[in-house]
């Protein structure tokens, strides 16, 4: 009893390729079949039990087929948020007192279950759900999700292991509580990983949690709870309230006992969030940790010295990959007048039009529709505009069809003015804007790309002239909390490349690290005096 485990050191999940002929393509193709032939319920899940929320019913469709209805689900009301809230107070005490290598090895089990028998179910629910290419959702609702359930067991044994110096004659010890109350994890819709990842990092550290995943990650939303349940995750632990989160507002986020808000998504939504915690301050028993990930305007800049092949495949990846909605995709690129002039813009141009969006249960594609009618309005708003801007001209891509999915062509905008909307505001949509500058112009364009946009969260320098590489992270130090050297600025791995950065963009906390972990305790210091003082007098009083 009472060992100082250790735990098992962590390893990222291999990416398998799904390629023509492989078991897991088969496998994974039979499993897409059954979760497109059946319509679900999609429940909330409070206290272990499972339930349609009070409000208003919703189909839960497949981004690129929207007549396909994957399940039904329902707005929570005020009511079925506070018993969720209700749910997780009445199981803190018990989770609290569960030993770390118990909780840790309900993470670990889920890791192992997503990896196996829950590969194709997670994989599959990503790509139907949210349009993914079986390639896009392996790399994170299956490989990123089991590394931040390993490496957070990893990191939470670090912190436990931070202990303080005694002294002859006291002990002192740190105890890591969980914090006094609840936490909230409210999670977007591009990422399955970070769905998982927000309830899961606290209740690990022995948080209980009230999680409200998007509704258009609903349908990968309600099978990871299975899988976590399967797990062995108590009841009561994490309870999933479904809808659009304006209760959880009203209820979760103003509960006294809320202790922290775990949340990803828009820039506009966390400050809203942030708003209604601040208003509330006077409410609450603690100060609630406040953790937040949010948007971003990620550019590439190419020196006159980078590979051009390298900066177009980046670009064309960086951009395009799961339809540009992702927080770190490229979406504003600086190009060098030699280079663009060389060749580079037409095998940006090439490169661009080779790729196709289509139906991802069919792998040719390279990616899908974007999520929904809310994101394929803005972005056809955002293309119309450039066909109407002066300073703009589109060079590749540019139609859009929602007739049967919401569909977006990859499309590279160029830009003669850096500040033009086009280079400052996150679209989130499969959008890039090119900037040529003039060769002589590397530091002044590298002081606009980082005054241009207000976020700082990914950011990538192509070059091979090691000043310039230099100049650019002195210059951009502040401009991104990713910064990637002849690399795309997506595709960040637990362990390897911790996630986060400022401004913006968020509290820069890194998902995927210890820094992350560390805001799920509350440290208590003890320090016991084995052979306490018997008198109050001090030496020097004579
Ligand atoms: N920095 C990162 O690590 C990171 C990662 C993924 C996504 N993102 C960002 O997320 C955004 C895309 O995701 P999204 O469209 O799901 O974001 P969003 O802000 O629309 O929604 C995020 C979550 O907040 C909820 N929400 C919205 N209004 C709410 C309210 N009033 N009360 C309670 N909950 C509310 C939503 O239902 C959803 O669950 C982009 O801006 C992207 O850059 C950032
Ligand atoms: N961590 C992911 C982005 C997550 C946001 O959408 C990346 O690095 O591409």
């Amino acid at each position: 009893m009472d060992a100082i485990t250790s735990v098992p050191v962590p390893a990222n999940e291999p990416v398998k390729s799904y390629a023509v002929g492989t078991a897991e393509r088969e496998s994974l193709k039979k499993r897409l079949a059954e979760l497109q032939a059946e319509s679900v319920e999609l429940t909330m899940t409070i206290g272990g039990k499972q339930r349609m929320a009070g409000g208003e019913r919703f189909n839960v469709v497949q981004p690129h087929n929207h007549s396909h209805v994957l399940g039904v689900c329902a707005q929570a009301t005020n009511e079925d948020v506070a018993e969720a809230v209700r749910a997780a107070k009445d199981a803190a005490a018990d989770w609290a007192a569960t030993p770390f290598d118990e909780r840790a090895a309900v993470m670990l089990r889920a890791a192992d279950l997503l990896s196996g028998p829950w590969r194709d179910t997670i994989n599959g629910a990503t790509m139907l759900g949210q349009s993914k290419s079986v390639h896009q959702a392996e790399i994170e609702a299956v490989c990123e999700m089991a590394d931040f359930l390993r490496f957070n067991v990893h990191f939470a044994r670090r912190i436990l292991a931070e202990q303080p110096v005694s002294v002859p004659g006291e002990w002192n010890r740190m105890e890591y509580r969980p914090l006094d109350g609840f936490v909230t994890a409210i999670t977007p819709f591009n990422f399955s990983a970070i769905a998982a990842n927000l309830p899961t990092a606290p209740a690990l550290m022995g948080n209980t949690v009230v999680w409200k995943p998007t509704p258009t990650q609903q349908f990968a939303a309600h099978h990871t709870m299975r899988m976590l349940e399967a797990a062995g995750l108590p009841p009561g632990v994490i309870n999933m309230v479904t809808g659009d989160g304006q209760a959880v507002s009203e209820v979760a986020l103003t509960d006294p006992d809320l202790a922290g808000l775990h949340f990803t998504g828009s820039t506009a939504t966390f400050k809203k969030l942030w708003k209604t915690i601040g208003e509330n301050l006077d409410n609450y028993r603690s100060y609630p940790r406040i953790v937040g990930e949010t948007g971003g305007k990620d550019f590439v800049v190419a020196h006159p010295s980078a590979d051009p092949a390298k900066v177009v495949t980046a670009l064309v990846r960086g951009a395009f990959e799961y339809q540009g909605q992702k927080c770190s995709a490229a979406s504003r690129a600086y190009v060098p007048r030699s280079l663009w002039e060389s060749g580079l813009r037409e095998k940006l141009i090439t490169a661009t039009n080779d790729i196709t969006y289509g139906d991802p249960t069919d792998f040719s594609h390279f990616g899908g529709a974007v999520i929904d009618a809310r994101a394929f309005a803005k972005h056809k708003a955002a293309i119309d505009r450039a066909r109407n801007e002066s300073s703009l001209e589109i060079l590749a891509g540019g139609e859009y069809d929602d007739s049967v999915g919401y569909f977006v062509q990859p499309t590279v905008l160029l830009g003669d003015d850096p500040y033009d909307e086009a280079f400052t505001t996150e679209y989130f949509g499969p959008i890039m804007a090119v900037h040529v500058y003039e060769d002589n112009r590397y530091s002044e364009i590298l002081d606009t790309i980082d005054e241009t946009s207000p976020y700082a969260l990914t950011g990538a320098v192509f070059a091979t002239d090691r000043d310039a590489i230099q100049q650019a992270h002195r210059q951009l130090r502040h401009a991104a909390g990713n910064f990637y050297v002849n690399d795309k600025p997506t595709g960040s791995i637990v362990g390897r490349q911790p996630f986060g950065g400022g401004r913006a963009s968020g509290t820069n906390d890194k998902a995927g690290s210890m820094f992350n972990i560390q805001r799920w305790v509350n440290p208590r210091a003890i320090k016991e005096t084995f052979d306490a003082p018997t008198h109050h007098a001090y030496p020097h009083q004579g």
